[in-house]
């Protein structure tokens, strides 16, 4: 079963209260989004090989760590993922970031596919699948069922807010993916929205509502 790890260092406790208030206006939403997703990668990437290597420093030729030749990409579900995307880069500038596309049918609660790009290289990445929302989990297993299609290793889910309905589907139909919150909310309610949750994070992202 992959972990499930909450990341409540106090900087995203504080920064993911002012994702939650509704009076929070796009462009602030937009940065705490950046900044929390910056936060979060750094726990996301403890487990990250180090090699040794040789440094010069002005003084003497010292030992140091180096990160052993990962190879990583991000996928964000579109769009609200898109909203991660640069915060994670800060720390994995090398990483290539290919796009899933999906929506949620409002009425089903399924996702809909509408546009998958992929960089060439990617079944030979390690893959870090971004979404802020993990509600009932379709939107996330879904994404990953598709890059596990095309003999890709997704092994790791970064989302800002879930809900236990949605870890709970995707460690049921991914048991080998690590999940990464900010915060674990506490349900979903009757629209499948989660609550206390922050509302639609693709509008609030993007102003669209
Ligand atoms: O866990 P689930 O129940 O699948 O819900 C979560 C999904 O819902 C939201 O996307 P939405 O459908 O609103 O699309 P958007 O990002 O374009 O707004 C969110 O960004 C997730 O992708
Ligand atoms: O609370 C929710 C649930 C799904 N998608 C969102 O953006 N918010
Ligand atoms: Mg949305």
């Amino acid at each position: 079963m992959g972990r499930l790890q909450v990341c409540d260092h106090p900087l995203i406790q504080h920064k993911v209260t002012f994702l939650r208030d509704k009076k929070t206006e796009t462009k602030q939403f937009r940065e705490l989004v950046d900044e929390i997703s910056t936060l979060m990668a750094y726990e996301a990437t403890r487990d990250f090989p180090l090699t040794t290597t040789k440094v010069q420093t002005p003084v003497v030729e010292a030992e140091g760590k180096i990160i052993a030749g990962r190879m990583v990409g991000l996928i964000p579900i579109l769009r609200a993922g898109l909203g991660m995307v640069d915060g994670v880069l800060k720390l994995l500038p090398s990483a290539r970031v290919g796009h899933i596309g999906l929506y949620r049918d409002e009425e089903t609660l399924q996702p809909v596919e509408y546009y998958v790009s992929l960089p060439t290289d990617v079944a030979e990445r390690e893959l870090i699948v971004l979404d802020p929302m993990l509600a009932t989990g379709g939107s996330a297993n879904a994404a990953i069922s598709i890059l596990k299609q095309r003999g890709c290793k997704p092994t790791k889910l970064m989302c800002l807010i879930a809900a236990p309905e949605g870890v709970k589907a995707v460690q049921e139909a991914h048991p080998e993916i690590d999940i990464f919150v900010a915060a674990l909310d506490s349900h979903l309610n009757e629209h499948g929205y989660i609550v206390p949750g922050l509302g639609d994070a693709g509008d609030r992202l993007y102003g669209t509502k």
